[in-house]
């Protein structure tokens, strides 16, 4: 959003009210002047400021400013952003004789805003030179409430229309193609020839309608890559108002009374129009643009999609003072009037598919930015799990090595278990240990190497061989002589046995076999003990084992699912590449397409502007011959 901007131009003194009284800083006459600086306005009554008539401005002219300075200030980034395809709207307003057509069209030697804008546009458009340029300009009034052209004799009554596509627009109105400024400044001639002028008590040549030079800038970038860009169409309207005036002052009957009303009436729905913008949104309400041509035609100007440019020229003699006050009044409710300007751009074919071919790179571009980065991380995600895969392989092949080694104590701690079975003795029989080393040789421990009988396949016999069974089949010599209590034993028949001994490993661990020394029950005990833990450590192992496996197995699944997964993307990724080579070609075709049909418009504008130029210079020529004629019959008529 970006406020109008408005500026107040006091013209020079008229001569006959600058003879009379003093003129100061755009004030003259009477008791009553107005004083202006750079950005503020006073009226002053006796040099003491009248209240509630002080009024303040971006820029803000006395009578010395020039045409040029004045463009410079206002209007030349307005008309900049018109070649560059924003809509731009420039006009004057202001009670007649104030200077609105000497500020818009100037004079001999000072061009005003319209000449020096058409020069402008020119120039700037040659200067962007990236772009190629189409320019038509069409010039029309609105003279008591009709819209007449200016370049067609006869082509009056215009009526306006509306279409989505146009917006508002004058039906009928001749536009033409232009290529040079000169080209153009011959048609305002031209148009300035069929405007209604009249002469009113307050100005010799008063303006009595309002006029609209319009030029359509249409653009669209040279360039052979950049020719699918869209084409830039902007509408600059510099706008001559009619002034208001009091009829008193006018002297105005007949013509210039009904012109006076109607200027009067649409100027007033203009400042309804700008009042109405100028309140804040909820108080705004309707906005009468349709209830004068004026309005309508200038909508987008007012609140709209343009830039606009208001100067608002004022009388600095005394006589004026109530006209001067409402213009200012006008110009300090339009500098808060806020429009929403915007470039214009029209999409061709080949502008969407330049735009979508566009949107389809930056999307393969982000697509083969995230397939590396999908890359790098499913190769993380490999290198991890085979890492992890291996350390499982490795903890497994531990705990196997754990088992076995497990299971091969298990069975040694079975052997000696059952070899302590075998000797059968019982834990009930022999439940005092005192009562088993009874039955021990008593230096039995001095002699480690001495021979132990061991029962032979009688033995079993209680009659002959009355060995407790538990006490298994191993017995020193000692003990068999006691056990058997005289009975002949025929000791021939004893089975020579190493000496007992117990396994290294079971001696070495103090704390789950017993020491030789311990009873045997305790031994066993402990021995069983020692068995449940093994298994229950085996058991653990085999379960964490199992656990390893699955995790495995789960591994080798998500490394599977990771492969797929990379071979999909691989897959798109070649679909897409293979789309945006057709793609390509299309687009191809498209701009050799626009190409032709650049050359025919070039080629058919050019005759059109030749046959265009003929035509001007005909009708000018018509015209002279004309106007001649006329005086030549009217010197000759006396
Ligand atoms: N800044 C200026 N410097 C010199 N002369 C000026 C200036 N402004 C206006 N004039 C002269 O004042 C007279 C009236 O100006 P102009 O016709 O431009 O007024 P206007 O506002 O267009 O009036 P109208 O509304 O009646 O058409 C003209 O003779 C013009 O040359």
């Amino acid at each position: 959003m970006e406020n109008i901007s408005v500026a107040v131009r006091f013209r020079p003194p008229a001569a006959a009210a600058a003879d009379t009284s003093p003129y100061s800083g755009g004030g003259v006459g009477g008791d009553r002047e107005w004083r202006v600086d750079d950005t503020r306005i006073a009226l002053l009554h006796r040099a003491a400021p009248v209240p509630g008539a002080s009024f303040a401005f971006d820029h803000v002219f006395d009578g010395t400013a020039t045409n040029v300075r004045i463009y410079g200030v206002l209007v030349r980034s307005l008309i900049r952003a018109a070649v560059h395809g924003f809509n731009g709207t420039a006009f004057a307003y202001g009670q007649t004789s104030s200077g609105k057509t000497f500020t818009m069209n100037g004079s001999g030697d000072q061009p005003g805003i319209i000449p020096l804008s058409v020069r402008d546009v020119f120039d700037t458009a040659r200067e962007a030179a990236d772009r190629e340029f189409l320019i038509r300009v069409s010039y029309m009034e609105i003279y008591n409430e009709e819209i007449n052209d200016l370049l067609t004799l006869g082509s009056q009554k215009l009526p306006i229309h509306e279409s989505l596509e146009r917006g508002v627009y004058v039906a009928g109105l001749r536009e033409e193609i232009v290529n040079s400024a000169e080209q153009v400044l011959e048609l305002l001639e031209l148009g300035e020839a069929n405007r209604h002028f009249g002469e009113t008590n307050m100005n010799v040549r008063s303006s009595r309608s309002h006029t609209i030079f319009r030029m359509v800038i249409e653009s669209s970038a040279k360039n052979q890559m950049d020719s699918g860009d869209a084409i830039r169409v902007s509408v600059l309207n510099l706008v001559d108002l009619a002034g208001s005036e009091r009829i008193a002052k006018t002297g105005a009957g007949g013509v210039r009374l009904k012109e006076g009303k109607h200027i009067n009436k649409s100027l007033m729905i203009l400042g309804n129009v700008i009042n109405k913008l100028s309140e804040s949104g909820k108080q705004r309400g309707h906005i009468p643009y349709r209830d004068s041509k004026l309005t309508r035609i200038l909508q987008p100007a007012l609140g709209g999609n343009a830039k606009t440019s208001i100067i608002c020229t004022a009388a600095p003699e005394e006589i004026h003072v109530e006209e001067t006050r409402g213009t200012l009044q006008f110009a300090s409710r339009a500098k808060c009037v806020s429009n929403c300007a915007q470039v214009n751009e029209i999409l061709t074919d080949a502008a969407l598919l330049k735009r979508q071919n566009k949107e389809i790179e930056e999307l393969r571009k982000k697509l083969q930015v995230s397939l590396v980065y999908f890359r790098l991380l499913l190769k993380f995600r490999c290198d991890n799990s085979e890492l992890e895969r291996d350390r499982l392989a490795m903890e497994l092949e531990e705990e196997k090595r754990l088992r076995e080694t497990l299971e091969h104590r298990l069975a040694e701690q079975q052997k000696m278990l059952d070899d302590l079975n075998r000797t059968g003795i019982s834990p009930d029989q022999f439940n005092d240990s005192i009562q088993l080393d009874a039955l021990k040789t008593p230096n039995s421990k001095e002699r480690p190497n001495g021979f132990v009988a061991s029962r032979a396949h009688y033995s079993k016999d209680v009659e002959f061989s009355p060995i407790p069974e538990n006490l298994g089949t191993v017995a020193d010599e000692d003990l068999w002589m006691q056990l058997n209590k005289g009975c002949i034993t025929d000791l021939e028949m004893l089975e020579m046995t190493p000496g007992f001994k117990c396994s290294q490993s079971i001696t070495e661990d103090k704390t789950s076999v017993a020491t030789p020394e311990e009873p045997i029950d305790a031994r066993c005990q402990k021995l069983e003990k020692d068995c449940s833990s093994d298994r229950q450590q085996l058991e653990e192992s085999k379960a964490k084992c199992t656990a390893l496996e699955n995790e495995r197995d789960l591994l080798k699944e998500d490394n599977s699912s990771l492969l797929e997964e990379l071979a999909k993307s691989k897959q798109e990724a070649g679909r897409l590449v293979v789309e945006k080579e057709e793609m390509l070609k299309e687009l191809d075709m498209e701009r050799s397409r626009m190409e032709e049909l650049k050359q025919e418009i070039r080629l058919f504008s050019q005759a059109f502007s030749q046959r265009q130029g003929q035509l001007t210079s005909l009708y000018t020529k018509s015209k002279a011959i004309v106007e001649n004629c006329k005086t030549s019959s009217q010197v000759s008529l006396p």
